[in-house]
């Protein structure tokens, strides 16, 4: 494991662009797993500054995203399709085909697990996928549990999760209380993975997963078993680790 520190929030935007960037340029038809929340908003920021340099293209990727919230629809500011749009995909020439995000509102839930399950299958293996790090140390929408799953399956959000997702919303009753989530097993999968991880508050949670015991209850650390992870840092959130 890879773990970079950064002084700044753009030095670390910077890097993790550079490391998506660096790998379409290198296989431009690169299978990128994304995704959301307020970690990688800068990130993609500087992906699409990148893209209008004219050094990148994002037409022959293909995308898949974690995770999708179930019951609000897709034109809702706070789905994740929306997020996606908004930072990357309306601002970069990727090909819609080939974007895939779970539909939190198919009307059969299980049938859409299976559907993206097929498509990921169909992938064969995701090159590279960011991650964000809940602050109790879920990775997509994979709550901590006595037991995870390893494919893309429906979750119940925990309480912690829904309330930092609040600031997002007008309320708590508002944020969503399930979602499709990517599984465990298919983000170990992927040939590299990217952590990034920002803020004191997340300092606690970056020790435990990535030098405390291995444990569903904290599924970041899972990662520790991944042979090619890289993780970003801001000197807040690495506070613990590099003490
Ligand atoms: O980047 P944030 O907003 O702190 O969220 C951390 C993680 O939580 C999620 O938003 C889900 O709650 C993930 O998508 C993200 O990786």
């Amino acid at each position: 494991m890879n773990i970079l520190t950064f002084r700044s929030n753009e030095e670390l935007n910077e890097a993790g662009a550079g490391i998506i960037t660096g790998l379409v340029q290198t296989n431009p038809r690169a299978v990128l797993g994304l995704a959301t929340g307020g970690t990688p908003v800068g990130i993609y920021e500087e992906i699409v500054k990148t893209y209008r340099k004219g050094m990148v293209s994002f037409k022959s990727v293909t995308t898949f995203n974690l995770d999708e919230y179930v019951g609000i629809p897709e034109d809702h500011p706070e789905s994740y399709h929306a997020y996606m749009n908004k930072h990357l995909f309306d601002h970069v020439d990727v090909s819609r085909e080939r974007t895939h995000i779970p539909n939190g509102n198919a009307p059969e839930l299980e049938q859409e697990c299976a559907r993206y399950n097929q498509l990921l299958d169909d992938a064969k293996q995701i090159d590279l996928q960011l991650l964000g790090l809940g602050h109790n140390g879920h990775i997509g929408f994979n709550e901590p549990d006595h037991a995870l799953v390893s494919g893309t399956h429906i979750v119940e959000l925990k309480d912690e999760t829904r309330q930092a997702n609040a600031r997002f919303f007008n309320s708590i009753d508002e944020v969503p209380t399930h979602a499709l989530t990517m599984g465990v097993g298919t983000i170990l999968k992927a040939k590299m993975i990217l952590l990034v991880v920002r803020g004191a508050d997340k300092a606690e949670i970056v020790h435990r997963a990535l030098k405390g015991p291995i444990t569903t209850e904290c599924p970041a650390s899972l990662l520790q078993t991944h042979p090619h992870v890289v993780v970003l840092l801001d000197t807040e959130s690495g506070r613990l680790i590099n003490a």
